[in-house]
């Protein structure tokens, strides 16, 4: 049987296509953004998040990623303005991160790789259902933040998802994730780079307005490794680390990517 997508060298992100054609598609993502190609327009608008703290559910290791989900059921939890034309709904947020901290982030800044990114997934309700909105250009938006690891001590007391981290260890473990308002996690700066892409995971729908907080946020050493810890694998087998479940940069083919800020 085909294996299954993944990070490794038998199912990784050279040979995705070969299951899911998308993936070698013109607007796929990440992708490396270079200031001197950036464009600052002046006329995009701030962008703004209300998001309701008792829309968190569940938090779950699928053995690709940590993820966090929310009740998307009706305009609870909201991402307007920016880009974007209407309210798109908070759906889920995960991670991608690196197997040391000199890399792990999707898109790359002016050569700099991040030790994690953070993408929080928000779709488009007038496509009535996430699964409509995959098939749509302005289907989905995903805010993108940096992971920087700091030595300081006045690291991210709030990164309450990596205190959980305990009780998803093994793949397919999942546990409540209530009382959570992800806007807690936004740096001060609201700065950011916009631009249409897809997603970086199969079969990589080319349905994403990327919108990449230019700040990136703290953690501490100690927090990365909580994250590290989790295992790509069930509780049975044997631990593998989940790390490094990323995907590289991919050609940019003549897109711009904006900047809302000179
Ligand atoms: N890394 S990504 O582009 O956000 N990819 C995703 N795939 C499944 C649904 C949520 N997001
Ligand atoms: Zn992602």
């Amino acid at each position: 049987a085909q294996s299954v997508w993944g990070y490794d060298s038998d199912n990784g992100p050279e040979r995705w296509h070969e299951n899911y054609p998308m993936a070698k598609g013109d607007k796929q993502s990440p992708i490396e953004i270079n200031s001197k190609d950036v464009r600052h327009d002046s006329s995009l608008a701030p962008w703004h998040a209300s998001y309701d703290p008792g829309a968190a559910k569940t938090i779950l290791n699928n053995g690709r990623t940590c993820r966090v989900v929310f009740d998307d059921s009706f305009d609870r939890s909201v991402l307007r303005g920016g880009p974007l034309t209407g309210a798109y709904r908070l759906r889920q947020l995960h991670l991608h991160w690196g197997s040391s901290d000199d890399h792990g982030s999707e898109h790359v800044i002016d050569g700099v790789k991040y030790a994690a990114e953070l993408h929080m997934v928000h779709w488009n309700p007038k496509h009535g259902n996430f699964a409509g909105a995959l098939k749509q250009p302005d289907g989905v938006a995903v805010v993108g933040i940096f992971l920087k690891v700091s030595g300081k001590h006045s690291v991210f007391i709030y990164f309450l998802i990596l205190e959980e981290i305990d009780n998803i260890k093994t793949k397919g473990k999942e546990a409540p994730f209530q009382h959570f308002d992800p806007s807690i996690l936004f740096p001060k700066s609201r700065d950011y780079w916009t631009y249409h892409g897809s997603f970086t995971t199969p079969p990589c729908e080319e349905c994403i307005t990327w919108i990449l907080l230019r700040e990136p946020i703290e953690v501490s050493p100690d927090q990365m490794a909580k994250l590290r810890s989790l295992s790509k694998n069930g509780e049975n087998e044997a631990m593998n680390p989940l790390v490094d479940n990323w995907r590289p940069p991919q050609p940019v083919k003549g897109r711009v990517v904006r900047a809302s800020f000179k």
